[in-house]
């Protein structure tokens, strides 16, 4: 277990600017970003499509590097890969050719864990996600909803201090979506790891989250707004977009991000034209 600073920030982006090398020259995806996540917090992250979420969630996750400012991990300057956050991407992670509890188990494995108690922890998790059923399913043997929740054992088995979520829940029909949204918040809610989360649902985000920042539309995105949201927990994500709170944060939120929006469709129109 390594030394965890709490009283720093979990996740700090310190005027953080990255770059993109293209045919035509440098894309500048974002600037001048500085904001941070509480060490038990949820944040999300939203803005226009390609205004540059992924790229703040990769380079937290150490696989982008930032050519301008810092990302801080609990304090300190992170350099390569970060070992405290678990990642759950939006495509599929799991390995074809392994079963659910292979896929669960890997992450320990890799970090050396013993085989019977990688299992055995593994299990535990699959029994958390609902899934102690089928540990010897193979993926294209399970559903999709079943397939994230494989996925979200596998992020949470090693325990990251830091759970990273890119769109995870956006391949998912509305139900099995509130239904892991549900299952994420009370694994959260009994764990308190600092999750960075990014979406393209408002709805989602206001929802789920402590605070949710909004980006501009890019290039050269920035965060333009950072709003929280003190709506009582557990929260059911069901019930609580239909509460009137929810509604006017939801709106002031929305006040904010439809500029940037109706900016970056008029921007990728142009573009078109041109093409
Ligand atoms: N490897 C790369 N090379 C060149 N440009 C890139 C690269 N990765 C991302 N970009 C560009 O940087 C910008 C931000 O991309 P990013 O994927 O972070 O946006 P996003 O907000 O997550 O998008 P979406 O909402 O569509 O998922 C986009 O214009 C994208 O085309």
């Amino acid at each position: 277990m390594q030394n965890v600073n709490r009283t720093a920030p979990a996740i700090e982006f310190r005027n953080v600017a990255c770059r993109f090398e293209t045919p035509t020259g440098f894309y500048t995806a974002t600037a001048h970003t500085s904001f941070c996540v509480a060490d038990g917090e949820f944040v999300s992250v939203v803005g226009p499509t390609g205004c540059g979420k992924s790229t703040i969630l990769n380079m937290a996750a150490g696989l982008l590097a930032p050519a301008e400012g810092e990302v801080r991990i609990f304090g300190t300057p992170l350099k390569g890969l970060n070992r405290r956050a678990g990642y759950m991407f939006q495509a599929e992670s799991l390995m074809p050719w392994a079963t659910a509890l292979e896929n669960v188990a890997i992450g320990l494995r890799y970090r050396g864990v013993a085989k019977d108690e990688a299992n055995e922890r593994a299990m535990a998790w699959l029994a958390r996600v609902g899934l102690e059923k089928f540990p010897d399913r193979y993926p294209h043997e399970l559903s999709g909803g079943m397939r994230k929740r494989v996925a979200m054992a596998q992020t949470l088995v090693t325990d990251p201090d830091i759970i990273l979520m890119d769109e995870s829940f956006s391949a998912l029909d509305v139900q099995t979506r509130e239904l892991m949204e549900d299952e994420l918040l009370a694994i959260w809610q009994a764990s308190k790891k600092a999750v960075l989360f990014i979406t393209h649902d408002l709805d989602e985000a206001v929802s789920m989250s402590d605070r949710v920042v909004v980006m501009s539309a890019g290039p050269a995105s920035r965060p333009i707004g950072d709003f929280g949201i003190d709506l009582p927990r557990p929260r059911n994500v069901a019930e609580i977009r239909m509460d009137q709170s929810f509604l006017e944060r939801r709106a002031a939120i929305w006040s904010v991000l439809r500029e940037e929006v109706l900016k970056s469709y008029r921007e990728h129109r142009t573009e078109l034209a041109a093409s």
